[in-house]
């Protein structure tokens, strides 16, 4: 059994074994299903989008982890053949590494076929959040250079409008003066009630550091953001920031795995 969200602008598509790619199928979903079968459920149907010979961007977190792992068991069984990994992580390259996956960079391959990733925010025009895991950076680099960009999230992820979970809007800052850089993100969204804090370990409250080297600072927001592209640029304007985790305009499909069924939006 299927469900359509109705959280979506645009058209949204029944998955079905019908309507894959390949002949690849996920589990099917039923009720009493926990967020992690969710999560593998919707890498497990990004994957049928995956072809012998592709460049993919390997995405990061706990949902992505299922869509590395799932690469991998078909790359062993011999199902897929010569595909080449741009991993947006150290933990993805670790982890792609340990299933044989073959890697690169994007000096090697500027041009990806396909990325898969989670997110920790998707808005009805497909509009993300995402690096709260801190992978932001690389993702952003390796995810705006590929073809496809197949999003994977449970659907705990959905949310009216950017910043809608009131948990954190990541931005990606250099370690240089960062409580100045912090300060003047807060004071940027003061209109929409923002707090930007330092996002720290929490085993040692020391700054979390992102495989960059830099710091993250956490927006939290009490209103909408409003213009999400007249954020993006007035965030990126700041001296001091690298990156920020709006990821707009670039989902090309987000599959959503939801208790009664998994849903595909496409621009
Ligand atoms: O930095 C982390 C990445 O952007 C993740 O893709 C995002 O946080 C979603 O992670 P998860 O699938 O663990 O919720």
């Amino acid at each position: 059994m299927t469900i359509a969200f109705s959280h979506f602008v645009g058209k949204t598509t029944m998955v079905s074994s019908s309507s894959s790619p390949t002949p690849i199928s996920p589990p099917t979903p039923s009720v009493f299903l926990t967020q992690e079968e969710l999560k593998r459920i919707a890498a497990f149907k990004a994957v049928e989008f995956v072809k012998s010979g592709m460049v993919l961007g390997l995405g990061t977190g706990s949902t992505a982890k299922f869509a590395v792992e799932r690469i991998g068991e078909l790359l062993q069984q011999g199902k897929l053949k010569n595909v080449v990994g741009i991993p947006t992580s150290k933990v993805t390259h670790e982890q792609a590494m340990s299933l044989g996956i073959p890697l690169s960079d994007l000096d090697s391959h500027p041009v990806i076929d396909l990325a898969i990733d989670g997110a920790d925010e998707v808005d009805p025009h497909l509009n993300l959040v995402k690096g709260r895991g801190g992978s932001l950076l690389r993702e952003k680099m390796i995810e705006g250079a590929c073809r496809k960009f197949i999003v994977i999230v449970d659907e705990s992820k959905l949310v009216p409008y950017l910043g809608g979970s009131l948990l954190a809007m990541p931005v990606e800052i250099v370690p240089f003066c960062w409580k100045f850089t912090t300060e003047r993100l807060q004071i940027l969204f003061e209109d929409s009630g923002c707090v930007a804090k330092l996002r720290t370990c929490e085993k040692n409250d020391e700054p979390f550091v992102t495989d960059n080297g830099n710091y993250i600072v956490n927006l939290y927001f009490e209103k909408e953001i409003g213009d999400l592209n007249a954020a993006s640029d007035s965030i990126l304007r700041l001296p001091g920031v690298v990156e920020h985790g709006m990821f707009l305009n670039m989902a090309s499909i987000v599959i959503v795995a939801g208790e009664l069924g998994v849903t595909m939006k496409e621009k």
